[in-house]
């Protein structure tokens, strides 16, 4: 089935510049990049090498690879935290060589300020960029409601459940209104309801936003459930193994999409992809260890 299936499109060469496939210029684009890191003990250790990724406006692209294998080093270099030590981050056109505007970040643990409540932790950010008090305020209680949580606006992150704080994580990042969505495991910590549902929760909030976001994940299904395309990084040093354009169509209950046969047929092919890099990893971390 997976062979015959036309739900997933795969390219096996990493892109060089420019991407044939997409009709806009992208938004974000690795050219040839590679992390190194000393090692504790002297050394370097290549995180990702030669890596070639392009992101289009408004798409949004899953991250998958074996556990280690430099899936975070790859958006510290879009989030302009790290340089990369060889090759180019682009975004928008523009050489990246420090934190880009209107990039977005969530990641697994909640950047959530325990002192203050729900509303001014979305309000935080806005007023963090220059923004009035009420004004910022205004801005966040829209969010605050789009999230579900309009009736919790005074309580405390404590007071809150692991998924509910995780929506106030989601009002923070979509008030400022981001191009660009840099999402590390986001959603690894909750329960597999809640988990759902954060990610049915996503897709609602993002698709009127225009936004690109870069996804990372360990969860193949979530990838697959969410993305565009999921993008499969090698065993490390890490680099683009292969990409999947998934044509599954939207909106997306991410919960039944997952019972299709469309979806397993690329489940299978993605899966293929990545289960000779995970074995990789593996049998690297067991000489190691
Ligand atoms: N600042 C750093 N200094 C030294 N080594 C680092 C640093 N950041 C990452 N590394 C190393 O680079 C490699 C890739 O790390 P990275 O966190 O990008 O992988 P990952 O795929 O996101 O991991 P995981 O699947 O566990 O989330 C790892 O071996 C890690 O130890």
């Amino acid at each position: 089935m997976p062979s015959t299936y036309p739900a997933a499109h795969e390219r096996h060469e990493p892109l060089p510049g420019a991407d044939s496939g997409q009709r806009t210029a992208p938004l974000i684009e690795l050219r040839a990049a590679t992390k190194r890191f000393p090692k504790t003990g002297g050394g370097i250790h290549t995180a990702i090498q030669n890596v070639n990724l392009n992101v289009a406006p408004g798409e949004f692209v899953a991250v998958v690879g074996p556990t280690g294998c430099g899936k975070s080093t790859t958006l510290s270099l879009i989030s302009g935290l790290q340089p990369a030590s060889d090759g180019e981050t682009y975004v928008r056109g523009e050489l990246v060589t420090g934190i880009p505007k209107r990039v977005g970040y969530m990641f697994q643990s909640d950047a959530t300020l325990p002192w203050q409540t729900v509303l001014d932790n979305v309000a935080s950010g806005p007023r963090y960029q220059g923004m009035g008090r009420s004004e910022a305020r205004d801005k966040a209680r829209v969010w605050v409601d789009r999230v579900g949580l309009a009736k919790f606006e005074k309580y405390y992150p404590h007071q809150l459940s692991g998924g509910m704080r995780k929506r106030v994580s989601l009002a923070q990042t979509l008030v400022n209104e981001p191009e660009i969505m840099l999402m590390d495991e986001p959603f690894s910590a909750l329960d597999v309801q809640t988990r759902q549902l954060m990610q049915t929760e996503l897709l609602r909030l993002w698709s009127g936003t225009g936004a690109a976001i870069v996804f990372v994940t360990h969860d193949l299904e979530e990838a697959i459930a969410l993305a565009d395309r999921v993008v499969v990084m090698t065993a490390s040093p890490a680099t683009i193994k292969a990409e999947f354009t998934v044509t599954l169509p939207r909106p997306r209950d991410v919960e039944e999409v997952r019972l299709t046969p469309e979806f397993l047929a690329i489940y299978r092919q993605v899966w293929n992809s990545l289960r000779e890099e995970v074995d990789q990893a593996r049998a690297a971390a067991s000489l190691a260890g």
